[in-house]
């Protein structure tokens, strides 16, 4: 029985995914963490915990490194929630070009009688523009960036991509409509809207900060759905002052952007769907038991990807440091306890490495001795031993 330690709202869906196998519940010794946006960068990990899923896309809020050196695999839930992002910020391109928002309080602003008169009155104050025939710069077209691109296209919206990591996946996604540019600079250079969709790391952070913002058409409408940071908002209040921006859009709200009337905010709601709080709780849970069950690595973010069918009685699986001869130090182990291998692979991701060993035969008496030999070689992080279900 594997124990599953909830943070943050997972959908009732997800947990009733979980075979009898796995039982959730609040104990210090779990083999699990089913999590969402809680911030896990301080937090102290018990012996016992494995792996981390977080059911939604940034893992920012994980530190990554010290989990790798925990021997926690950290794995996401790509592209779960990323239609409700999309959906999200087409709705706030409308809302701004169309000036809702604005409208709506306008309607309700004095007593119930005014309501009715003001539906003709000052109408021409509300005029909008439309979104067909305006472009939009998308930066990072993954699974939400992809999809805001596509959808614009829909829009009759002409569309620019940035995106100089894009994997192969992603790119068979993107409409072939979308133009590819190799620079921030020229993608948003003549674009009426920006929209970055990055995850946040060292490199992401102020990615949209002064000097891009300058390089941008008068009057543009911004977008930040992605963390806090990646657009400098010190720099979106100012360029909203100098008339470079006209409207600002951000999920993430920070004293210096607090109530001001060409800035909305939105608290954090991007992914807040009960199709993408499903979708992300049940492919959390289906990583979970995956991993814990058989040891594969599909999506996660810290290790290797890795997927071998597990056809033996026993799985050993191994994340150690990436140097040389840690195949030959562990295969001596196992010789040593006259274990024969019937599988091994092995692959790395920069300075980690996963190695899976598939055995038919284990004697009970050697096993924790096995597991002690096994994590005494320096560079060893976790082992495990799985027995096939
Ligand atoms: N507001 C919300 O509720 C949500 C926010 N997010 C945020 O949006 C981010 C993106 O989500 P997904 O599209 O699902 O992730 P993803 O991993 O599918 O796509 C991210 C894309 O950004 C690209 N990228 C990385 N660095 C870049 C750079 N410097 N310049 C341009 N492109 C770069 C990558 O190549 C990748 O294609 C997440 O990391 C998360 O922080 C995601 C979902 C919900
Ligand atoms: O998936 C993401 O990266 C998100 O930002 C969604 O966050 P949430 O799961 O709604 O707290």
């Amino acid at each position: 029985m594997y124990e599953v330690k909830t943070f943050n709202a997972i959908a009732q869906s997800g947990l009733d995914t979980f075979t009898d196998n796995f039982e959730i519940n609040q104990t210090d010794e779990p083999d699990a963490y089913l999590i969402r946006s809680v911030n896990l960068l301080a937090a102290d990990f018990p012996e016992s915990l494995k792996i981390i899923v977080r059911a939604g896309a940034g893992v920012n809020n994980v530190p990554l490194d010290r989990a790798t050196e925990k021997g926690i695999a950290v794995f996401n839930t790509p592209g779960s929630n990323a239609n409700a992002v999309k959906e999200l910020v087409v709705a706030l391109m409308i809302d701004t070009a169309r000036n809702l928002f604005a409208a709506h309080d306008y309607s309700n602003a004095h007593t119930e009688a005014d309501v009715s008169q003001r539906t003709e009155k000052d109408k021409t104050k509300f005029n909008g523009t439309e979104l067909a025939g305006k472009k939009i710069a998308v930066i990072g077209l993954g699974n939400v960036g992809s999809m805001v691109a596509n959808a614009a296209l829909n829009l009759g919206m002409k569309v620019i991509g940035y995106d100089p990591y894009l994997s192969a996946n992603a790119a068979w996604r993107i409409n072939n409509k979308v133009k590819r540019v190799d620079s921030i600079k020229k993608a948003v250079k003549t674009a009426d809207f920006v929209t970055v969709h990055v995850p946040k790391n060292e490199n992401t952070i102020g990615l949209i900060g002064t000097k891009e913002m300058t390089e941008m058409k008068d009057g543009v409408v911004l977008f930040n759905y992605s963390r806090v940071g990646i657009v400098d908002n010190h720099a979106a209040v100012k360029a909203i002052r100098n008339e470079k921006i006209s409207h600002y859009c951000t999920d993430f709200g920070e004293p210096v952007i607090a109530n001001q009337p060409q800035i909305t905010i939105t608290p954090h709601i991007g992914g807040s769907t009960l199709e993408a709080e499903t979708n992300g709780a049940i492919q959390g849970a289906n990583t979970v038991m995956d991993y814990l069950e058989n040891g594969d690595t599909t999506h996660c973010v810290n290790l290797p990807n890795m997927q071998v069918s597990f056809e033996t009685a026993y799985r050993i699986t191994v994340i150690h440091q990436n140097v040389p001869n840690m195949v030959g130090q562990i295969s001596t182990q196992l010789a040593h306890y006259g274990i024969n291998i019937e599988n091994m692979a092995n692959a790395a991701k920069k300075s980690v490495a996963y190695t899976i060993i598939d055995i038919d035969g284990l004697n009970q008496n050697n096993e924790s001795d096995l597991i002690t030999a096994l994590n005494s070689i320096v560079e060893v992080y976790r082992v495990r031993v799985i027995k096939h279900q």
